[in-house]
């Protein structure tokens, strides 16, 4: 089954943990468009009655288009579940995300939300986390921070677009991806950048996640209770 197929069964999975009058927090790339779609379906058709709280201005749109009522992170008392992908899971829970340039909105809504669900496809999960981690630094003095990772084995590289020029995220921030061969402790790095001046915040969650859904071969979804 083909890593498409297994994050559609994984995110039309997720969708059913949402219920009546939650705030969902919703959020971005490949696999959450299938949760967005699924719960779409279920605005329509079971007249289910949420409001969403986007991880991105993409999801924002995407869901708004398809009729879940979207509130900024602001307005809203709480968040009921927050529903996301990672771009890779460790067999302690921790991930990276941020694949998708949307790291911070991500944790701003994880770290407000009750309850947090992961869902993903069988190759994102790993016994150690060992692919490139984003950072989001501020632009101002970003030559400088860049410089500083280099010279402390951290293998940086910036995130471009098609056209070479910086992503900018959707705080106007840029990115900094760390190559580094594998990640022993989650933690202790996070901390480390976190006391980095310009870091704005790194794709290491820890400690976050209480559900993980994974799709895989045969039509099979794996539901992980992790608290
Ligand atoms: O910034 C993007 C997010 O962290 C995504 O949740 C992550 O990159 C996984 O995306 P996808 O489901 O497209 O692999």
């Amino acid at each position: 089954m083909s890593q498409d197929l297994q994050k559609i069964i994984a995110g039309r999975r997720a969708a059913e943990f949402v219920q009546n009058d939650m705030v969902v927090g919703i959020g971005s790339g490949s696999t959450i468009a299938h949760v967005i779609n699924a719960l779409g379906e279920r605005v329509a058709n079971e007249n289910l009655n949420i409001v969403g709280v986007a991880t991105s201005e993409k999801t924002r749109r995407n869901a708004a288009q398809l009729g879940i009522p979207m509130h900024n992170v602001d307005d809203v008392d709480k968040i009921d579940l927050t529903i996301d992908g990672a771009d890779q899971i460790a067999d302690d829970f921790s991930a990276i995300k941020g694949g998708g340039a949307a790291l911070l909105w991500e944790k701003i809504v994880a770290f407000n939300s009750r309850e947090n669900i992961w869902v993903v496809d069988a190759s994102k999960r790993v016994p150690k986390l060992n692919q490139y981690l984003p950072v989001e630094v501020i632009p101002y003095g970003s030559d400088q921070l860049f410089k500083r990772f280099k010279s402390g084995g951290f293998h940086p590289t910036w995130r471009l677009d098609q056209n070479g020029n910086p992503v900018r995220t959707d705080s106007a921030n840029f990115l900094i991806d760390l190559h580094l061969p594998i990640i022993e402790s989650p933690r202790l790095l996070g901390d480390e950048l976190i006391k980095m001046v310009g870091v704005v915040e790194h794709g290491l969650f820890t400690d976050v996640v209480d559900r993980v859904i994974i799709g895989n071969e045969n039509n099979v979804v794996d539901i992980l209770e992790v608290k």
